[in-house]
Protein backbone atom coordinates (compact mmCIF):
# COMPACT_ATOMS: atom_id res chain seq x y z
CA UNK A 1 0.00 0.00 0.00
CA UNK A 2 1.46 3.20 -0.68
CA UNK A 3 -0.03 5.22 1.92
CA UNK A 4 1.53 5.27 5.82
CA UNK A 5 0.02 3.15 8.52
CA UNK A 6 0.09 2.98 12.24
CA UNK A 7 3.02 1.09 12.53
CA UNK A 8 4.61 4.33 10.61
CA UNK A 9 4.09 6.77 13.24
CA UNK A 10 4.91 7.14 16.53
CA UNK A 11 1.56 6.59 19.02
CA UNK A 12 3.18 6.75 22.27
CA UNK A 13 1.21 8.93 24.59
CA UNK A 14 -0.69 10.31 22.25
CA UNK A 15 -4.33 10.67 21.26
CA UNK A 16 -5.23 8.71 18.46
CA UNK A 17 -8.64 9.09 16.66
CA UNK A 18 -9.45 5.89 15.05
CA UNK A 19 -12.03 6.15 12.09
CA UNK A 20 -13.53 2.32 12.32
CA UNK A 21 -16.30 0.54 11.07
CA UNK A 22 -18.46 -0.45 13.48
CA UNK A 23 -21.78 -0.91 11.21
CA UNK A 24 -23.05 -3.98 12.29
CA UNK A 25 -26.38 -5.67 12.10
CA UNK A 26 -28.80 -5.53 15.24
CA UNK A 27 -31.75 -7.36 15.95
CA UNK A 28 -34.96 -6.13 17.49
CA UNK A 29 -33.65 -6.40 20.90
CA UNK A 30 -30.69 -4.13 20.05
CA UNK A 31 -28.04 -7.27 20.20
CA UNK A 32 -25.49 -7.67 17.81
CA UNK A 33 -25.93 -10.46 14.69
CA UNK A 34 -23.08 -10.44 13.54
CA UNK A 35 -19.71 -8.90 15.15
CA UNK A 36 -17.25 -9.73 12.25
CA UNK A 37 -16.54 -6.42 11.76
CA UNK A 38 -15.84 -5.52 15.81
CA UNK A 39 -13.18 -8.27 15.33
CA UNK A 40 -11.65 -7.21 11.95
CA UNK A 41 -11.18 -3.63 14.37
CA UNK A 42 -8.99 -5.10 17.39
CA UNK A 43 -5.96 -5.74 15.71
CA UNK A 44 -5.52 -2.13 15.04
CA UNK A 45 -6.99 -1.02 18.66
CA UNK A 46 -4.88 -4.04 20.10
CA UNK A 47 -1.85 -2.47 18.74
CA UNK A 48 -2.58 1.23 19.85
CA UNK A 49 -2.94 -0.03 23.51
CA UNK A 50 0.28 -2.34 23.49
CA UNK A 51 1.77 0.57 22.19
CA UNK A 52 0.57 3.03 24.89
CA UNK A 53 -1.64 5.45 23.17
CA UNK A 54 -4.81 7.37 23.98
CA UNK A 55 -7.31 5.69 21.66
CA UNK A 56 -10.48 7.59 20.65
CA UNK A 57 -12.73 5.27 18.75
CA UNK A 58 -15.19 6.91 16.25
CA UNK A 59 -17.99 4.98 14.04
CA UNK A 60 -21.23 5.53 12.13
CA UNK A 61 -24.08 2.79 13.15
CA UNK A 62 -27.36 2.92 10.30
CA UNK A 63 -28.53 5.75 8.99
CA UNK A 64 -29.85 8.13 11.54
CA UNK A 65 -30.08 11.31 9.03
CA UNK A 66 -28.59 13.45 11.69
CA UNK A 67 -30.59 12.86 13.95
CA UNK A 68 -29.83 11.32 17.94
CA UNK A 69 -31.47 8.46 17.81
CA UNK A 70 -31.25 5.31 20.88
CA UNK A 71 -31.50 2.58 18.05
CA UNK A 72 -28.53 3.78 16.82
CA UNK A 73 -26.71 4.06 19.76
CA UNK A 74 -23.18 2.72 19.79
CA UNK A 75 -23.62 1.45 23.32
CA UNK A 76 -23.69 -2.48 22.22
CA UNK A 77 -20.79 -2.07 20.49
CA UNK A 78 -19.00 -0.65 23.17
CA UNK A 79 -20.34 -2.93 25.44
CA UNK A 80 -18.98 -5.95 22.94
CA UNK A 81 -15.48 -4.11 22.62
CA UNK A 82 -15.08 -4.25 26.20
CA UNK A 83 -15.58 -8.02 26.34
CA UNK A 84 -13.52 -8.74 23.01
CA UNK A 85 -10.68 -6.36 24.38
CA UNK A 86 -10.58 -7.35 27.87
CA UNK A 87 -10.75 -3.62 28.73
CA UNK A 88 -13.64 -1.44 29.42
CA UNK A 89 -14.18 0.72 26.55
CA UNK A 90 -16.60 3.91 27.89
CA UNK A 91 -18.84 5.47 25.91
CA UNK A 92 -18.94 9.21 25.37
CA UNK A 93 -22.57 10.92 24.35
CA UNK A 94 -21.39 13.17 21.54
CA UNK A 95 -18.23 13.11 18.96
CA UNK A 96 -17.63 16.55 19.67
CA UNK A 97 -18.12 19.13 22.42
CA UNK A 98 -17.59 18.92 26.07
CA UNK A 99 -18.41 15.64 27.10
CA UNK A 100 -16.22 14.61 24.41
CA UNK A 101 -13.16 17.13 25.41
CA UNK A 102 -13.26 15.84 28.98
CA UNK A 103 -13.39 12.04 28.46
CA UNK A 104 -10.57 12.59 26.23
CA UNK A 105 -8.67 14.50 28.58
CA UNK A 106 -9.16 12.00 31.49
CA UNK A 107 -8.04 9.18 29.30
CA UNK A 108 -4.59 7.28 30.07
CA UNK A 109 -2.54 5.63 27.83
CA UNK A 110 -3.47 2.36 26.61
CA UNK A 111 -6.72 3.39 27.64
CA UNK A 112 -9.86 3.17 24.69
CA UNK A 113 -12.99 5.04 24.71
CA UNK A 114 -15.41 5.13 21.96
CA UNK A 115 -17.65 8.31 20.68
CA UNK A 116 -21.06 7.96 20.11
CA UNK A 117 -22.21 7.45 16.47
CA UNK A 118 -21.36 10.35 14.33
CA UNK A 119 -24.06 10.40 12.39
CA UNK A 120 -25.97 12.03 14.96
CA UNK A 121 -24.85 14.85 13.53
CA UNK A 122 -25.94 15.87 10.17
CA UNK A 123 -22.94 17.63 9.63
CA UNK A 124 -20.99 14.32 9.29
CA UNK A 125 -22.77 13.24 5.82
CA UNK A 126 -22.12 16.85 4.68
CA UNK A 127 -18.12 16.75 5.46
CA UNK A 128 -18.47 19.95 7.34
CA UNK A 129 -15.20 20.88 7.66
CA UNK A 130 -15.98 22.79 10.80
CA UNK A 131 -17.50 19.54 12.38
CA UNK A 132 -14.54 17.47 11.29
CA UNK A 133 -12.03 20.37 12.83
CA UNK A 134 -14.10 20.12 16.00
CA UNK A 135 -13.55 16.10 15.50
CA UNK A 136 -10.24 16.21 14.60
CA UNK A 137 -9.07 18.59 17.65
CA UNK A 138 -9.50 15.80 20.24
CA UNK A 139 -6.50 13.90 18.94
CA UNK A 140 -2.94 14.43 17.16
CA UNK A 141 -3.74 11.70 15.03
CA UNK A 142 -5.88 10.10 12.85
CA UNK A 143 -5.81 6.34 12.05
CA UNK A 144 -8.30 5.04 9.28
CA UNK A 145 -9.22 1.61 9.69
CA UNK A 146 -13.34 1.91 8.19
CA UNK A 147 -12.60 0.03 5.27
CA UNK A 148 -16.37 -0.73 4.65
CA UNK A 149 -16.81 3.25 4.78
CA UNK A 150 -14.01 4.55 2.62
CA UNK A 151 -16.09 4.97 -0.41
CA UNK A 152 -18.02 7.73 1.96
CA UNK A 153 -15.95 11.48 1.59
CA UNK A 154 -17.62 12.35 5.06
CA UNK A 155 -16.08 14.34 7.90
CA UNK A 156 -14.97 11.13 10.01
CA UNK A 157 -12.92 9.85 7.16
CA UNK A 158 -11.96 12.25 4.73
CA UNK A 159 -12.51 15.86 6.84
CA UNK A 160 -10.86 15.16 9.63
CA UNK A 161 -7.37 14.14 7.60
CA UNK A 162 -7.22 18.00 6.27
CA UNK A 163 -6.43 18.92 10.44
CA UNK A 164 -4.16 16.54 11.91
CA UNK A 165 -1.62 13.59 10.11
CA UNK A 166 -3.71 10.64 8.88
CA UNK A 167 -2.75 7.38 8.59
CA UNK A 168 -4.11 3.60 7.72
CA UNK A 169 -4.74 1.17 10.23
CA UNK A 170 -4.16 -2.56 10.17
CA UNK A 171 -7.52 -3.53 8.50
CA UNK A 172 -7.75 -1.21 6.44
CA UNK A 173 -4.26 -2.20 5.06
CA UNK A 174 -5.28 -5.85 4.66
CA UNK A 175 -7.84 -4.90 2.85
CA UNK A 176 -6.85 -2.31 0.53
CA UNK A 177 -3.03 -4.97 -0.02
CA UNK A 178 -5.17 -8.08 -0.46
CA UNK A 179 -7.55 -6.61 -2.83
CA UNK A 180 -4.99 -4.09 -4.93
CA UNK A 181 -2.35 -6.55 -5.05
CA UNK A 182 -5.25 -9.24 -6.56
CA UNK A 183 -6.24 -6.49 -9.40
CA UNK A 184 -2.83 -5.07 -10.17
CA UNK A 185 -0.38 -8.15 -9.61
CA UNK A 186 -2.55 -10.88 -10.10
CA UNK A 187 -1.28 -14.28 -9.95
CA UNK A 188 -2.51 -15.91 -13.01
CA UNK A 189 -5.03 -17.92 -14.06
CA UNK A 190 -7.37 -14.74 -12.10
CA UNK A 191 -10.76 -15.66 -12.46
CA UNK A 192 -13.74 -13.40 -10.99
CA UNK A 193 -17.16 -14.40 -10.27
CA UNK A 194 -19.71 -11.57 -10.65
CA UNK A 195 -23.40 -12.29 -9.26
CA UNK A 196 -26.08 -10.44 -7.66
CA UNK A 197 -29.12 -9.47 -8.68
CA UNK A 198 -28.74 -6.57 -11.28
CA UNK A 199 -26.53 -5.62 -13.95
CA UNK A 200 -26.70 -2.25 -13.64
CA UNK A 201 -25.08 -2.77 -10.31
CA UNK A 202 -22.15 -3.96 -11.36
CA UNK A 203 -21.31 -2.57 -14.97
CA UNK A 204 -18.53 -0.98 -13.69
CA UNK A 205 -17.50 -4.12 -12.20
CA UNK A 206 -17.72 -5.99 -15.28
CA UNK A 207 -16.10 -3.20 -17.35
CA UNK A 208 -12.63 -3.07 -15.05
CA UNK A 209 -12.49 -6.52 -14.38
CA UNK A 210 -12.44 -7.28 -18.16
CA UNK A 211 -9.35 -5.45 -18.21
CA UNK A 212 -7.72 -7.69 -16.19
CA UNK A 213 -9.34 -10.99 -15.81
CA UNK A 214 -8.14 -14.80 -17.65
CA UNK A 215 -12.05 -15.38 -16.97
CA UNK A 216 -15.09 -13.77 -15.66
CA UNK A 217 -17.55 -16.18 -14.67
CA UNK A 218 -21.14 -14.29 -14.34
CA UNK A 219 -24.12 -16.13 -12.78
CA UNK A 220 -26.67 -14.77 -11.00
CA UNK A 221 -29.83 -13.04 -11.53
CA UNK A 222 -27.59 -10.79 -13.95
CA UNK A 223 -26.43 -13.34 -16.09
CA UNK A 224 -30.18 -13.50 -17.45
CA UNK A 225 -29.36 -10.34 -19.37
CA UNK A 226 -26.08 -12.05 -20.80
CA UNK A 227 -28.36 -15.01 -21.93
CA UNK A 228 -31.41 -13.17 -23.31
CA UNK A 229 -28.51 -10.74 -25.45
CA UNK A 230 -26.89 -14.03 -26.65
CA UNK A 231 -30.86 -15.07 -27.66
CA UNK A 232 -32.08 -17.69 -25.52
CA UNK A 233 -35.58 -17.14 -23.71
CA UNK A 234 -35.60 -16.28 -20.44
CA UNK A 235 -39.23 -16.77 -19.67
CA UNK A 236 -40.31 -14.08 -16.75
CA UNK A 237 -36.65 -14.22 -15.37
CA UNK A 238 -35.13 -11.21 -13.49
CA UNK A 239 -34.15 -9.16 -16.82
CA UNK A 240 -32.84 -5.47 -17.68
CA UNK A 241 -33.92 -5.38 -21.36
CA UNK A 242 -32.71 -1.44 -21.03
CA UNK A 243 -29.07 -3.61 -20.53
CA UNK A 244 -28.98 -6.04 -23.50
CA UNK A 245 -26.90 -4.05 -26.12
CA UNK A 246 -24.57 -3.44 -22.96
CA UNK A 247 -24.54 -7.16 -22.54
CA UNK A 248 -23.67 -7.84 -26.38
CA UNK A 249 -20.59 -5.28 -25.77
CA UNK A 250 -19.88 -6.87 -22.85
CA UNK A 251 -19.83 -10.20 -24.52
CA UNK A 252 -17.96 -8.68 -27.66
CA UNK A 253 -15.62 -6.88 -25.80
CA UNK A 254 -14.88 -10.20 -23.83
CA UNK A 255 -13.80 -11.78 -26.98
CA UNK A 256 -11.42 -8.84 -28.71
CA UNK A 257 -9.95 -9.11 -25.01
CA UNK A 258 -9.57 -13.04 -24.84
CA UNK A 259 -11.24 -13.35 -21.65
CA UNK A 260 -12.90 -16.46 -21.46
CA UNK A 261 -16.87 -14.96 -20.43
CA UNK A 262 -18.53 -17.44 -19.01
CA UNK A 263 -22.19 -18.24 -18.83
CA UNK A 264 -24.98 -20.40 -17.04
CA UNK A 265 -25.10 -23.62 -19.08
CA UNK A 266 -28.35 -24.64 -17.49
CA UNK A 267 -30.56 -23.52 -14.63
CA UNK A 268 -32.52 -23.84 -11.78
CA UNK A 269 -36.00 -22.80 -12.71
CA UNK A 270 -39.38 -22.35 -11.16
CA UNK A 271 -43.19 -20.78 -11.73
CA UNK A 272 -42.99 -18.76 -8.62
CA UNK A 273 -40.01 -16.54 -6.65
CA UNK A 274 -40.93 -18.44 -3.39
CA UNK A 275 -39.09 -20.84 -1.61
CA UNK A 276 -41.72 -23.66 -1.66
CA UNK A 277 -42.35 -23.22 -5.13
CA UNK A 278 -41.85 -26.57 -7.25
CA UNK A 279 -38.57 -26.24 -9.59
CA UNK A 280 -36.56 -28.33 -12.24
CA UNK A 281 -33.52 -28.07 -13.69
CA UNK A 282 -33.80 -26.81 -17.22
CA UNK A 283 -31.47 -26.31 -20.39
CA UNK A 284 -31.14 -22.85 -21.82
CA UNK A 285 -33.08 -23.59 -24.64
CA UNK A 286 -35.90 -24.93 -22.35
CA UNK A 287 -37.01 -22.40 -20.40
CA UNK A 288 -40.84 -21.51 -20.52
CA UNK A 289 -42.26 -18.66 -20.60
CA UNK A 290 -43.96 -18.58 -17.19
CA UNK A 291 -40.63 -19.74 -15.72
CA UNK A 292 -38.36 -17.91 -14.24
CA UNK A 293 -33.97 -18.85 -13.16
CA UNK A 294 -33.89 -18.69 -9.61
CA UNK A 295 -30.43 -20.69 -9.69
CA UNK A 296 -27.94 -21.61 -11.84
CA UNK A 297 -28.06 -25.40 -12.57
CA UNK A 298 -25.63 -28.41 -11.70
CA UNK A 299 -23.76 -28.49 -15.39
CA UNK A 300 -22.73 -24.68 -14.83
CA UNK A 301 -22.06 -25.32 -10.88
CA UNK A 302 -19.61 -27.93 -12.09
CA UNK A 303 -18.15 -25.77 -14.96
CA UNK A 304 -17.83 -23.21 -12.75
CA UNK A 305 -16.35 -25.02 -9.74
CA UNK A 306 -13.41 -26.70 -12.49
CA UNK A 307 -12.52 -22.99 -13.78
CA UNK A 308 -12.12 -21.70 -10.29
CA UNK A 309 -10.07 -24.91 -9.27
CA UNK A 310 -7.63 -23.82 -11.35
CA UNK A 311 -7.41 -20.40 -10.74
CA UNK A 312 -4.14 -18.95 -8.91
CA UNK A 313 -6.40 -15.84 -7.73
CA UNK A 314 -9.98 -15.89 -7.17
CA UNK A 315 -12.59 -12.84 -6.40
CA UNK A 316 -16.15 -13.07 -6.39
CA UNK A 317 -18.31 -10.87 -5.72
CA UNK A 318 -22.39 -11.49 -5.77
CA UNK A 319 -24.30 -14.87 -5.30
CA UNK A 320 -25.15 -17.51 -8.29
CA UNK A 321 -28.87 -17.83 -7.61
CA UNK A 322 -31.45 -16.75 -4.61
CA UNK A 323 -29.41 -18.18 -1.96
CA UNK A 324 -31.19 -16.99 0.80
CA UNK A 325 -34.02 -20.00 -0.55
CA UNK A 326 -32.70 -23.43 0.14
CA UNK A 327 -34.29 -24.47 -3.12
CA UNK A 328 -32.25 -22.03 -4.90
CA UNK A 329 -28.61 -22.02 -2.80
CA UNK A 330 -27.37 -24.83 -4.02
CA UNK A 331 -25.02 -23.48 -7.49
CA UNK A 332 -23.69 -20.49 -4.83
CA UNK A 333 -22.84 -23.32 -2.47
CA UNK A 334 -21.03 -25.17 -4.84
CA UNK A 335 -19.28 -22.34 -6.36
CA UNK A 336 -18.50 -21.41 -2.01
CA UNK A 337 -16.93 -24.62 -2.02
CA UNK A 338 -14.95 -24.44 -5.16
CA UNK A 339 -13.55 -21.14 -3.99
CA UNK A 340 -12.56 -22.62 -0.75
CA UNK A 341 -10.84 -25.30 -2.25
CA UNK A 342 -9.13 -23.66 -4.71
CA UNK A 343 -4.80 -23.41 -3.87
CA UNK A 344 -4.81 -19.54 -5.17
CA UNK A 345 -5.67 -16.26 -2.98
CA UNK A 346 -9.33 -16.20 -2.97
CA UNK A 347 -10.69 -12.86 -2.06
CA UNK A 348 -14.82 -12.58 -1.20
CA UNK A 349 -16.63 -9.14 -1.04
CA UNK A 350 -20.16 -8.22 -0.59
CA UNK A 351 -22.42 -7.95 2.20
CA UNK A 352 -24.31 -11.22 0.48
CA UNK A 353 -21.86 -12.83 -0.70
CA UNK A 354 -20.02 -13.06 2.56
CA UNK A 355 -23.28 -14.41 3.68
CA UNK A 356 -23.57 -17.04 1.42
CA UNK A 357 -19.49 -18.02 2.76
CA UNK A 358 -20.45 -17.82 6.45
CA UNK A 359 -23.97 -19.70 5.59
CA UNK A 360 -21.72 -22.59 3.54
CA UNK A 361 -19.33 -22.54 6.62
CA UNK A 362 -16.07 -22.22 4.19
CA UNK A 363 -15.81 -18.73 5.22
CA UNK A 364 -12.47 -19.94 7.52
CA UNK A 365 -11.23 -21.09 4.44
CA UNK A 366 -10.92 -17.65 2.32
CA UNK A 367 -8.08 -15.95 1.95
CA UNK A 368 -9.81 -12.65 2.76
CA UNK A 369 -13.26 -11.65 3.62
CA UNK A 370 -13.33 -8.48 2.75
CA UNK A 371 -15.57 -6.38 5.43
CA UNK A 372 -16.70 -3.49 3.06
CA UNK A 373 -19.76 -4.42 0.93
CA UNK A 374 -20.18 -0.99 -1.23
CA UNK A 375 -16.08 0.07 -0.51
CA UNK A 376 -15.19 -3.74 -2.18
CA UNK A 377 -17.42 -2.94 -4.90
CA UNK A 378 -16.04 0.58 -5.68
CA UNK A 379 -12.42 -1.00 -5.28
CA UNK A 380 -13.58 -3.45 -8.03
CA UNK A 381 -14.58 -0.89 -10.27
CA UNK A 382 -11.06 0.76 -10.23
CA UNK A 383 -12.31 3.59 -8.65
CA UNK A 384 -10.24 5.94 -5.79
CA UNK A 385 -11.72 5.10 -2.81
CA UNK A 386 -12.11 8.97 -0.74
CA UNK A 387 -10.88 7.36 2.89
CA UNK A 388 -7.46 5.79 1.41
CA UNK A 389 -6.74 8.87 -0.86
CA UNK A 390 -6.37 11.67 1.54
CA UNK A 391 -4.43 9.36 3.92
CA UNK A 392 -0.48 10.23 4.12
CA UNK A 393 1.74 9.25 1.44
CA UNK A 394 3.95 6.66 2.47
N1 LIG B 1 -31.57 -15.61 -10.50
C1 LIG B 1 -31.90 -14.67 -9.63
N2 LIG B 1 -33.11 -14.05 -9.70
C2 LIG B 1 -33.44 -13.09 -8.81
N3 LIG B 1 -32.64 -12.66 -7.82
C3 LIG B 1 -31.42 -13.24 -7.70
C4 LIG B 1 -31.01 -14.25 -8.60
N4 LIG B 1 -29.76 -14.62 -8.23
C5 LIG B 1 -29.41 -13.88 -7.17
N5 LIG B 1 -30.40 -13.04 -6.83
C6 LIG B 1 -30.44 -12.12 -5.69
O1 LIG B 1 -29.36 -11.21 -5.73
C7 LIG B 1 -29.20 -10.69 -4.42
C8 LIG B 1 -27.76 -10.33 -4.13
O2 LIG B 1 -27.29 -9.42 -5.07
P1 LIG B 1 -26.21 -8.32 -4.72
O3 LIG B 1 -26.78 -7.38 -3.70
O4 LIG B 1 -25.78 -7.77 -6.03
O5 LIG B 1 -25.02 -9.19 -4.06
P2 LIG B 1 -23.88 -8.72 -3.05
O6 LIG B 1 -24.54 -8.16 -1.80
O7 LIG B 1 -23.09 -9.96 -2.74
O8 LIG B 1 -23.08 -7.68 -3.79
C9 LIG B 1 -29.68 -11.76 -3.47
O9 LIG B 1 -30.70 -11.22 -2.65
C10 LIG B 1 -30.20 -12.84 -4.38
O10 LIG B 1 -31.41 -13.42 -3.93
O1 LIG C 1 -22.30 -1.17 5.87
C1 LIG C 1 -21.77 -0.38 5.07
O2 LIG C 1 -21.89 -0.52 3.72
P1 LIG C 1 -22.07 -1.98 3.00
O3 LIG C 1 -23.36 -2.59 3.50
O4 LIG C 1 -22.13 -1.63 1.53
O5 LIG C 1 -20.86 -2.80 3.36
C2 LIG C 1 -20.89 0.74 5.54
O6 LIG C 1 -20.87 0.84 6.94
C3 LIG C 1 -21.33 2.06 4.90
O7 LIG C 1 -22.61 2.40 5.33
P2 LIG C 1 -23.49 3.40 4.44
O8 LIG C 1 -23.83 2.65 3.15
O9 LIG C 1 -24.73 3.72 5.28
O10 LIG C 1 -22.66 4.63 4.17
Amino acid sequence: MNKKSVKDVTVKGKRVLVRADFNVPLDDQGQITDDTRIRASLPTIEYLVKEGARVILASHLGRPKGQVNAKYSLAPVAKRLSERLGQNVALVQDCIGEAAEEAVDKLQDGQVLLLENVRFHKEEEKNDPEFAREMASLADIFVNDAFGTAHRAHASTEGVTHYIPAVAGLLMQKEVEFMGNALERPERPFVAIIGGAKVSDKIGVIENLLDKVNALIIGGGMANTFLKAQGYKVGKSLLEEDKLDLAKQLIEKAKSKGVALELPIDVVAAKEFAAEASHRIAALSDIQDDEMALDIGPASAERFSTIISSAQTVVWNGPMGVFEMDAFARGTERVAKAVADCQGTTIVGGGDSVAAVEKTGVAERMTHISTGGGASLEFLEGKVLPGVAALQDA
